[in-house]
């Protein structure tokens, strides 16, 4: 089985003509409380999406994270690529204003059985034309810490697109799906995270899992609601693998600046 490799090298500083990321991403800003380093998101991304009132958080939270310069020019500065949503929650003065700048905007009104957050990424899956190849990396901000019905619909997307790297970023903590398909080696940023994290199951129990490097490992143990879940955990080595039988939630706090 082949190894996958996880690190938040996208929490670092990007280096100018440093040598290339060996991801490409791309940010979706939800219509939640942006973390403080959303610019730093930003920065990394390639392609910038906002779903629906996302748009609103871009233009109200972004002027702040800026204080010596005039809100104008932040909001000339941080244009997004794409707007996409149902539309029913960007308002009519951010829609008009990102509009006149040029940023797509793609209104799905019609359907009101997917999230503005599932959208943005079929939206992404489908502008790259070699998602296989591309080596993309969705991050979302804004994703956790609010409404507990958009945070479980946050996390169903990382299920429903499982083959797709996502990352759903709050100010305090991160979480992604490591599939079942994979051995995981996550290395840590200690600058940036930790100590403190979880593995989940989803959905079902998740069958048999081994990790090194953590406090409490698991060695070829089952978690599931209703019994064992891996909260509260601490990552010991700068190193951590795991493995699972099924896909399993990997979360890790994100430190104060
Ligand atoms: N409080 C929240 N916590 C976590 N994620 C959120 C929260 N609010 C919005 N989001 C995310 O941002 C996306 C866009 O939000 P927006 O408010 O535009 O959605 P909506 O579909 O209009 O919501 P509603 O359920 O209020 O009609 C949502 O799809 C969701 O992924
Ligand atoms: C069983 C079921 N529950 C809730 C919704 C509502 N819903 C889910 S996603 C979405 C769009 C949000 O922008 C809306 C309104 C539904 N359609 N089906």
């Amino acid at each position: 089985m082949e190894f996958m490799t996880h690190s938040s090298t996208f929490l670092l500083p990007t280096i100018p003509d440093g040598h290339r990321p060996s991801l490409t991403y791309a940010l979706v800003v939800l219509n939640q409380r942006l973390p403080t380093f959303a610019p730093l998101l930003w920065e990394h991304a390639k392609l910038r999406l906002c779903a629906d009132g996302g748009a609103n958080r871009l233009y109200d939270e972004f002027p702040p994270f800026f204080p010596h310069e005039h809100a104008s020019d932040v909001r000339n500065r941080y244009k997004p690529d794409v707007i996409k949503g149902d539309m029913d929650s960007i308002r009519t003065e951010v829609l008009d204003f990102y509009t006149s700048m040029g940023t797509k905007i793609v209104d799905e009104s019609h359907d009101q059985d997917t999230t503005d957050l599932h959208k943005c990424v079929a939206y992404i899956r489908d502008f790259m034309p070699n998602l296989a190849n591309s080596n993309l990396c969705i991050l979302v901000a804004g994703a956790l810490g609010g409404r507990f019905d958009h945070e479980m619909g946050n996390i169903n997307v990382l299920c429903r697109f499982s083959t797709i790297r996502i990352v759903l970023l709050s100010e305090d903590c991160l979480i992604h799906l490591l599939p079942k398909t994979h051995q995981h080696e996550i290395h840590i940023q200690s600058s940036v995270e930790g100590p403190h994290c979880g593995l989940i199951p989803i959905g079902m129990p998740s069958g048999k899992t081994t990790t090194s490097g953590l406090e409490w490992d698991l060695n070829e143990t089952e978690m599931r609601f209703g019994g064992l879940v891996s909260t509260s955990n601490l990552v010991k080595e700068e190193k951590i693998t795991v493995r699972s039988v099924s896909d399993i939630l990997w979360t890790i706090s994100i430190k104060k600046l």
